[in-house]
């Protein structure tokens, strides 16, 4: 497994107003939208392009353009489905598939209540989103439902990682993928409950309210 953290100014300027408690769900959700566009960047760095020709007004010259098979893009439900827009702005071409992931917050066990995917990735480069990234149950099972239909190029798009997760997510993927985390920032600890400490709370909940 890879890691990438986006040491930027403005990533952390944009993380710290969001980490606020203060902060409400607009704001947020707007800032989730930027700092998924700056994050991007860095997730897309091995994207796969194709040469191009093409006409300016000047003369001929050659390009790149996004290739084919198309890249795909999978929002984790509900806190991921914030990252979607900020991330398929940068990636036009991109397929979306879906899955609905909830963390029982007793068993800490990631339970699947949605799941559209292509069923053939092979040869597919997948793109997770998820903001919060903290015992890694989650991952580990989105992860495994891609290599699953025959993905082995997938990166995770987060805001916030646990080092308990990133340990867990490397354990599990071994050498069977190549699987890269991109995270704003990976924070200090896991809570008694579970959560990431300093962390921003319930990501789902400040994007959507509590349901
Ligand atoms: O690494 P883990 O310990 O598995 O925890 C992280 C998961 O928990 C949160 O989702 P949650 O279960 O709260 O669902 P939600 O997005 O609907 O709020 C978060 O968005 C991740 O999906
Ligand atoms: O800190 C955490 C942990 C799990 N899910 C969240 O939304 N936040
Ligand atoms: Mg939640």
């Amino acid at each position: 497994m890879r890691l990438h953290v986006a040491n930027h100014p403005l990533v952390t300027h944009k993380l710290t107003v969001l980490r606020d408690k203060n902060t409400q769900s607009p704001t947020f959700r707007l800032l989730v939208d930027e700092l998924v566009t700056l994050l991007a960047y860095e997730a897309t760095r091995e994207v796969h392009t194709e040469p191009v020709e093409i006409e300016t007004p000047v003369t001929t010259t050659t390009g790149a353009k996004l290739a084919d098979p198309r890249p795909l893009v999978v929002p984790i439900l509900r806190a991921g489905l914030g990252m979607l827009e900020g991330m398929t702005r940068l990636l036009p071409t991109a397929e979306v598939g879906f899955l609905g992931m909830q963390r029982d917050e007793e068993t800490l066990e990631a339970i699947t209540y949605a799941n559209r995917l292509p069923e053939d990735l092979s040869g597919r480069q997948c793109f997770l989103l998820d903001p919060m990234l903290a015992t890694g149950g989650t991952l580990v099972a989105a992860i495994d439902y891609l290599l699953a239909r025959g993905a082995r190029d997938v990166t995770a798009v987060c805001l916030l990682a646990a080092p308990e997760g990133l340990k867990v997510v490397e354990d599990h993927v071994g050498d069977r993928a190549d699987v890269s985390v991109v995270v704003a920032a990976v924070d200090e600890r896991l809570n008694e409950k579970a959560y990431i400490v300093p962390g921003l709370g319930d990501a789902g909940d400040r994007l959507y309210g509590i349901v």
